[in-house]
């Protein structure tokens, strides 16, 4: 029997391509996440397109062979969006939308199109708005020029030229309304932080979707919203937990990606800012995720951006249950052998091992190694504690398992 689908899935075809920086491995990790962003937005991805290439093509980003390939393709399978790996220049983008009749957009638009779909609270859907309307700012004269070649050019250039203008106008002044609406945000949110009193703060961060609000909500047993799409989060979730008798602050915050432009980062300034005065990071990473390496090292490169790398950090590799390496027959003398084939304690013994007891393994899901898990925050949320309030350090014993604690 089928099964009634209560959401239509947009047809996408992705574009990407090879280059001096990016060989064909790279492209194609990189358009799985793509694949996997646009089936968050609403998208189901029929088709991908590569081409090697030295640098893009500045009128159509991709050659004029492939480019009538895909045209063929979108024309014949009725494709009604296009997704760009890279982001696009003004008039690339009308160049191919010119070309071939369908929504053309890059990675940039996708992540920003998923947080506009995502954002519940005014907050999150002002930081949300804010970003768009950074994005789209350059490209309000590639929209216009457009509309103008189509009504002519001669003659039409003047008012062409004042409705730029006017319409810059309009955007920049959003923009500054935008941006004190969310300095009133900032500063109510700040208030609160203060107000939380002097509990020590921990944050959970880490790419989209390792499962960062799944482990909030085993530890505080709270309900956040998680699930198998990129950033199911975008609003910041607090919660106070206690374990074994010593209260502290977790946050649960927005995930990371790859390639997150930085006016993105820049406008999810408030959420960051519970990362940025956090006493401890909790880095969870999804280690079954093949280029779990890489996710690492994109989240610090924007911990570094917002000056947190420095912070005690436990690194969290979760997942463990989903963690499943290749292998190689005994007969097979030819595939060499490589990370993908590391079991997990090999892994332990890499640079992870020099990480010390500041590296955790476990299953949020199944609740694997959840003990240890506990006893390491506890300790490590104490040292903060009686650092912090040498007086009362005798509340705080070193961490004994206790039955049924919460
Ligand atoms: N196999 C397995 N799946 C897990 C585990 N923990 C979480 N997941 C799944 O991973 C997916 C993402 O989990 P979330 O908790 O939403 O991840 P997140 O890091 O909060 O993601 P964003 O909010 O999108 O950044 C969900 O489908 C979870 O069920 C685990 O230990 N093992
Ligand atoms: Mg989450």
């Amino acid at each position: 029997m089928l099964e009634k689908k209560d959401f239509e899935y947009e047809k996408a075809i992705l574009i990407g391509i090879v280059t001096k920086h990016q060989n064909e491995e790279k492209l194609n990790e990189f358009l799985d996440e793509l694949e996997f962003l646009t089936y968050t937005a609403g998208g189901e991805v029929v088709k991908r397109f590569t081409q090697k290439m030295d640098m893009p093509n500045s009128k159509t980003f991709i050659g004029t062979g492939k480019m009538e390939e895909v045209q063929a393709y979108v024309e014949q399978h009725d494709i009604g969006t296009v997704v760009f790996d890279d982001e696009l220049t003004p008039a690339q983008q009308r160049n191919i939308e010119r070309i071939l009749k369908s929504k053309i957009i890059d990675r940039t638009n996708l992540i920003l199109d998923i947080f506009a779909q995502r954002a519940q609270t005014s907050y999150a859907r002002t930081q949300v708005e804010l970003a768009q309307y950074q994005y789209l700012l350059p490209r309000l004269t590639g929209m216009w020029t457009h509309l103008e070649r189509q009504r002519g050019g001669i003659g039409m250039r003047g008012p062409g030229e004042t409705e730029i203008e006017t319409d810059r106008r309009i955007v920049r002044d959003r923009i500054s309304l935008l941006k004190k609406k969310m300095l009133t945000i900032d500063k109510q949110m700040a208030t609160q932080r203060g107000n939380r009193g002097q509990l020590v703060r921990v944050a959970l961060v880490g790419y989209t979707n390792v499962g960062k609000s799944t482990l909030m909500n085993v530890i505080a047993k709270s309900d956040v919203f998680a699930e198998n799409k990129l950033f199911a989060t975008l609003d910041t979730t607090v919660r106070k937990v206690v374990i074994g008798n010593l209260p502290f602050l977790l946050s649960d915050t927005v995930g990371f990606i790859r390639k997150l432009p930085t006016q993105l980062v820049e406008s999810f300034k408030s959420t960051l800012d519970e990362v940025r005065e956090a006493d401890l990071l909790l880095h969870v990473v999804d280690i079954s995720h093949p280029q779990f390496e890489d996710h690492i090292a994109s989240v610090n490169k924007i911990l570094e951006e917002i000056a947190s790398l420095d912070k005690p950090t436990i690194m969290v590799f979760n997942k463990i249950d989903a963690y499943s390496h290749a292998t190689i027959e005994a007969d097979d003398l030819t595939t060499v052998r490589t990370k993908a084939h590391y079991t997990l304690d090999e892994w332990r013994d890499t640079w992870m091992s020099k990480i010390g007891d500041n590296a955790l393994f476990i299953s949020a899901i199944n609740k694997e190694n959840m003990d240890e898990f506990r006893k390491r925050v506890y300790q490590e949320v104490r040292e903060i504690h009686v650092t912090r309030f040498p007086y009362n350090n005798f509340l705080y014993p070193e961490f004994m398992e206790q039955e049924g604690e919460k």
